[in-house]
């Protein structure tokens, strides 16, 4: 899987955790879109760089992360074809994948600590979409940004 990575100046630290983290796993590539100081940045122009990487098929999946993960998870949501799930925990994470096939995971560096994220992204990046009766719910939320 290939995985892209960002972050604004309030999830630097938490980046490089997640990025650690993602090492164990050998069928991964991850690319890291920045930022890469912690001068400040927009998380706005981080969350573009992330979906472009996406919706061109340069990666299957995204990882964002801001101060909150709440900033960024909303910007990624406006591009089509993207669902960002913003998680704070194993639950949500896995439910993340398992529910909504989320291709986005956000969280909030000033919100996780390392343990739990490094949980969160274990079970995100081998969690997989159940489809069914979520597959109809996923295809009606993609419906609504054609409208
Ligand atoms: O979620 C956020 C914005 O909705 C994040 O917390 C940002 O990282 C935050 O706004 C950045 O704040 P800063 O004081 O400019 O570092």
């Amino acid at each position: 899987m290939k995985l892209v990575i960002g972050c604004d100046q309030g999830a630097l630290e938490l980046k490089e955790h997640v990025k650690e983290v993602l090492k164990e796993f050998s069928d991964i590539t991850v690319e890291d879109v920045g930022t890469y100081t912690t001068d400040s940045v927009d998380y706005p122009d981080i969350a573009e760089k992330i979906c472009e990487k996406i919706t061109s098929g340069q990666a299957d999946r995204g990882i964002a992360l801001c101060g909150t993960g709440i900033g960024i998870s909303i910007a990624c949501n406006k591009v089509k074809g993207i669902r960002a799930a913003l998680c704070h925990n194993v639950f949500t994470a896995r439910m993340s994948r398992q529910h909504n096939d989320a291709n986005v995971l956000a969280m909030g560096g000033r919100d996780i600590s390392f343990g739990p994220a490094t949980e969160m992204v274990q079970v995100w990046v081998k969690e997989e979409f159940l489809g069914g009766r979520h597959e109809r719910r996923v295809n009606k939320i993609m419906e609504i940004q054609d409208k």
